[in-house]
């Protein structure tokens, strides 16, 4: 297919995103199905040009004039894949299904745009309901956290200490540009792509498949690290989902003592039985979901909450879910987590940790949520959250992470714009009653 062809394509796809309100990732299947000459290549590519218009929908709503998806594919590919309204015109002029061509006023709008007058939440590209959050979160880099979410993610990978070091499985990938992450000590980071490119399928990779190395962003890395969990202690991954944290545990316990694993939704705690086994964990207990925890009650050095969140600290992976979030959303969520701090208590030894991480960027899902559960809750204590990071990172990593990222009132907030991370929020509580 032509460049122009994928234009056409990627404007299809965002239009039927729109009319039947499917989620990108069906409509990107369904395109590829009733299109079966389009190679994979093509694919990736039209994958490529939709992702980025959901990631600055409302920038280029905003410098197009309009909301179509045309609008929004043409905005983006002129704000962001470098092309000038007489590029893309040039681009699409009689060449066979492109799009139509450009009008004057596109063209005019593409080269003129200019957001120095838009409104903030436009500027950071979020819906306009958020941008209160925003604010009461970062203050006056609101803005800028904004823009830095819109961007796109490198690929960040966790080396299994239980297996290897961070330098063998570096070198084994070294033909996928793979290098050390800033702050995570077992991370390896390949950059974000730009334009048509693509992250290699890594889960292929010998290396992968032995059990050398996970898919993990370097926030969540860090979150994993900040439980401080060390062999012999009792841990219990209150929310281990498909196990990512998990298997990160497993990892800094060196194998000793015992990493819990549950979670409410059968379906996602699913692949976390491979995964523990292909990771050569060997202190892993998985609890199905619905299990009595009955025989836990007071036994945990460490629960882990990694809550059910809006996940607006992902945004840069799954750019479609910021413009579908609503307030309802929101206090659903809210209402989970309360539900659980409040529900993680009584598995703590005295002197335990409680340890709670979202991906959210919003303080009513992080600092709120803390100081909610303090009021309410007899015998819980946050720890200050420099102390937090110092003690569970040490000596040399911890200040560095402090430094970097910003402190709130009771925990440590990782962002893309910060720390180069998803966005994250952990906070650190010890059952002193
Ligand atoms: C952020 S995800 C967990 C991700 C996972 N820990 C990881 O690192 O890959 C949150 C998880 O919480 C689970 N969850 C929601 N409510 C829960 C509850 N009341 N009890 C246990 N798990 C719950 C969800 O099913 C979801 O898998």
């Amino acid at each position: 297919m032509t460049p122009a062809a994928r234009l056409a394509a990627a404007i299809e796809v965002v239009a039927d995103m729109e009319t039947r309100h499917r989620p990108v990732a069906g409509a990107l299947k369904d395109w590829g199905l009733s299109h079966r000459f389009a190679g994979s290549k093509d694919r990736a590519a039209i994958g490529n040009i939709v992702y980025d218009t959901l990631r600055w929908r409302s920038s280029s709503a905003w410098a197009m004039g309009e909301e179509s998806p045309r609008a929004l594919v043409l905005g983006m590919a002129g704000r962001h894949w470098g092309m000038d309204g007489a590029r893309l015109a040039a681009l699409i002029d009689g060449v066979p299904h492109a799009p139509e061509l450009l009008t004057g006023t596109e063209r005019e709008r593409i080269d003129t745009a200019d957001l120095s007058t838009a409104p903030g939440h436009v500027r950071a590209d979020i819906p306009e309901w958020l941008a209160p959050h925003f604010e009461r979160s970062f203050g006056d880099a609101w803005i800028a956290e904004g823009v830095a979410l819109a961007l796109r993610p490198p690929l960040d990978l966790r080396v299994n200490r239980l297996k290897a070091d961070r330098d063998k499985v570096m070198k084994s990938l070294g033909k996928l540009g793979a290098a050390e992450t800033t702050f995570a000590p077992d991370g390896l980071r390949i950059a974000a792509t730009e334009k048509d490119g693509r992250h290699p399928n890594v889960q292929v990779e010998p290396a992968f498949q032995r059990g050398l190395f996970e898919i993990q962003d370097e926030g969540s890395q860090l979150a994993a690290l900040m439980v401080g969990a060390k062999p012999g202690e009792q841990v219990l991954d209150l929310c281990a989902g498909a196990g990512g944290k998990t298997l990160a545990l497993a990892a800094a316990m060196e194998n000793k003592g015992q990493i819990l694993a549950t979670d409410s939704d059968r379906t996602r705690l699913a692949p976390i039985f491979d995964r523990l086994k292909r990771a050569g964990t060997r202190n892993g207990q998985v609890r199905p979901a619905g299990d009595s925890l009955d025989d836990l009650d007071g036994k945990m050095d460490a629960v882990l909450i990694d809550a059910p969140c809006t996940g607006t600290g992902t945004w840069r992976r799954r750019p479609d879910a910021k413009w579908r979030l609503s307030e309802r959303n929101l206090a659903d969520r809210i209402a989970e987590q309360s539900a659980l701090l409040t529900a993680a208590v009584r598995y703590l030894k005295p002197g335990g940790r409680l340890v709670y991480v979202t991906c959210s960027m919003m303080p009513d899902e992080n600092d709120d949520r803390i100081a909610a559960f303090v009021a309410a809750t007899e015998g819980m204590t946050p720890v200050d959250p420099k102390t937090a990071v110092e003690r569970s990172l040490g000596a040399e990593l911890g200040p560095r992470l402090v430094a970097a990222s910003r402190l709130t009132a009771h925990g440590v907030m990782m962002t893309p714009a910060t720390t180069g991370t998803d966005g994250f929020f952990v906070s650190v509580l010890e059952r002193t009653g």
